[in-house]
Formats: structure tokens, C-alpha cells, sequence
């Protein structure tokens, strides 16, 4: 598996951690950036950035973090063929993935604390879309994008 990693400065140090834990566990991780936290970025930037990579398949996965998680998930989502989830529990993160396929998961570092955060992120990963009734629903999602990108 490996995953694309980008933020704004409000997520800088949580994707950070998250990079360095899913190393640990010998993931392969892409960090898009920005590379250091000490300057004040634009969150759309990455967000798309990360997205872009995610839709032409350079990665498996996306994850996001900004202050709330929210900003940076709402641009992520302009780029179609992205379902971005904000989480901020262990349950959403297992349904994100088993119900809507996410395929990019979003997390706020001003909400979430180290441990709760890394248990989403582990969450998230080995979680797997149940496809049945849900993939119904993700494919009505994915109409409603063709139907708005005319
Ligand atoms: O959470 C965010 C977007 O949803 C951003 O990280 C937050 O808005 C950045 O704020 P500031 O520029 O005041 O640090």
C-alpha cells in the first residue's frame, strides 16, 4: 500500500506523525507537503495536490490534515473521483471505508489528539469497502459528479 500525505501548517506536525508511524509499520508514504511548519500555507493546495495523486492512481490512498481537518477535505472533494472523509473517531473511520469508499482520509489537528488520531489512521487502513448495497450508493454519488461536471 502507499499512501499520499499532505497538510497546511495547522496539520504539519500530525501528518508528520502519521508518516512516521505508517513507515514504521513499512508503508510506503508520499508526502506532498509542505515541508516545513514554520511558514502559514494555503490548505487547497495540498488538498488538491494529494487528490490529483490519488485520482491518476500514483498512490493507493490519501490522508489529509489540517487545524480541522475540514478545509483541506473540502478541496480535496473538487477533484472528482475523491471521497474524502473528515474523521474524528475510530467508528467513522471504519465506515468511511467499509460504507463509502473513501478513498481519502482527512483529520484535524487542532480536534485530535496523537493517539486518537494514529487509531484512525490504523483504523482507516485496514478497513475494506463491503461493496453490496453500498456500492449502489457510492455510484449514485459518483452520477451525481458527472451529472454536475457538464
Ligand atoms: O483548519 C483549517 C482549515 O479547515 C486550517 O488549518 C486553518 O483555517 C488555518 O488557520 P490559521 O491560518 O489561522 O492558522
Amino acid at each position: 500500500m502507499k499512501i499520499g500525505l499532505g497538510s497546511d501548517h495547522g496539520g504539519y506536525n500530525l501528518k508528520k506523525e502519521i508518516v512516521r508511524y505508517l513507515e514504521g509499520k513499512g508503508i510506503e508514504c508520499v508526502d506532498f507537503g509542505p515541508d516545513n511548519s514554520l511558514e502559514s500555507v494555503d490548505y487547497p493546495v495540498y488538498g488538491e495536490v494529494v487528490a490529483n495523486a490519488v485520482v491518476r492512481e500514483e498512490v493507493d490512498y490519501g490522508i489529509l490534515c489540517c487545524g480541522t481537518g475540514i478545509g483541506i477535505s473540502l478541496a480535496a472533494n473538487k477533484v472528482p473521483g475523491i471521497r474524502c472523509a473528515v474523521v474524528s473517531d475510530v467508528f467513522s473511520a471504519k465506515m468511511s471505508k467499509a460504507h463509502n469508499d473513501a478513498n481519502m482520509l482527512s483529520l484535524g489537528e487542532r480536534v485530535l489528539g496523537r493517539g486518537l488520531a494514529l487509531e484512525i489512521v490504523e483504523a482507516w487502513i485496514n478497513t475494506e469497502f463491503e461493496g453490496d448495497r453500498h456500492s449502489r450508493r457510492v455510484d449514485m454519488i459518483k452520477e451525481i459528479e458527472k451529472k454536475h461536471s457538464k
